[in-house]
């Protein structure tokens, strides 16, 4: 490929500098030229020195602006897509569409981005017209179960600690809220999370609060959209942990909190002992009994 001559102030993709299995094509600004290299910008705002070799091609004003959605993206490479995601969550940005697809990225933080005002903002709105949203996917399930009178699928996928208990439960929360009538169903079906958690949760390396099995949630509306009931199936909960943990990990939360916050006459009548009594627990670093994780 022909090098491109080069300007200050242009973007850059260049070669990284090593190449590894993780390694991408770095992003940046030119701020310097010299006869066999130029300094960039990267997007760390580090000052880099890239070789001429190195350079690979300028940035489409799609990647240097970052978009909304990935499909409109002009470099549809991996990097690009990374560069794009990392662009956004550094401007807490953490919503990113492909298509009808959301990427989530976690903020390890709360955002103020889903209060009932911005779930009334939502209401009714197409993909385009406001900014990618966890709302959004709900949204736009609820309308199309509406008008086309068939069942609607979310798929929430991601490795440990990504945020998918969340993303559910904002998504409940959203459903809940929009199918109208706040009657006490919708209340249950998000108070039942809490004691899920409790005996399907549990503190890993990853995540503090790891949902420990699969979920399969259904929610029943009725013909006025209204929600009449749901079905949690659970499945392939990892029994193991009952009986043993990786260091730095710990049991289902339901055996902390039972012990730390149960009087002892209630203990008594369920014939517990004190938490020191049980080789199930037997990190003790990892025994925090105030603590969730
Ligand atoms: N949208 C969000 N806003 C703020 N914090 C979040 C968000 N999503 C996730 N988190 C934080 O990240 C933690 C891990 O998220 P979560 O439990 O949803 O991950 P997960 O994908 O369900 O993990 P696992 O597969 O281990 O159960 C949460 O306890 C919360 O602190």
């Amino acid at each position: 490929m022909e090098k491109p001559k080069l300007i200050l102030g242009d973007y850059i993709w260049a070669q990284p500098f090593t190449i590894g299995e993780f390694d991408i094509p770095i992003g940046g600004k030119v701020v310097a030229i010299e006869s066999s290299r130029v300094k960039i910008v990267d997007d760390d705002g580090n000052e880099v020195y890239i070789s001429n070799q190195q350079v690979l091609k300028t940035m489409h004003i799609s990647s240097i602006n970052g978009v909304d959605d990935m499909i409109n993206l002009g470099d549809l490479q991996e990097y690009a897509i990374l560069r794009n995601l990392h662009k956004r969550y550094r401007e807490k940005k953490i919503y990113t569409y492909t298509g009808t697809m959301l990427i989530a990225i976690n903020p390890y933080e709360l955002l103020p981005i889903y209060t009932n005002a911005i779930i009334t903002q939502y209401r009714n709105k197409k993909f385009e017209e406001l900014h990618p949203h966890i709302f959004a996917i709900g949204d736009n399930s609820y309308n199309d179960m509406i008008t086309t009178k068939q069942s609607q699928c979310i798929v929430i996928s991601g490795e440990s600690g990504a945020g998918k208990t969340e993303s559910t439960k904002l998504i409940l929360q959203y459903l809940a809220s929009t199918s109208g009538q706040h009657s006490w169903i919708e209340q249950q079906i998000l108070e039942a999370n809490p004691i899920l958690e409790a005996f399907g949760n549990a503190k890993t390396v990853r995540n503090d609060n790891s949902s420990r099995f699969g979920k399969y949630i259904d929610v029943h509306f009725n013909k006025g959209g209204y929600i009449e009931g749901a079905r949690i199936e659970q499945y392939l909960l990892e029994k193991s942990r009952v009986v043993s943990q990786n260091n730095g990990e710990r049991n289902y939360h339901i055996f902390y909190s039972m012990l730390s916050g149960m009087s002892k006459d209630e203990k008594k009548r369920l014939d517990l002992q004190d938490a020191d009594s049980y080789t199930f627990f037997k990190w003790r670093k990892n025994f925090d009994l105030s603590r969730k994780g």
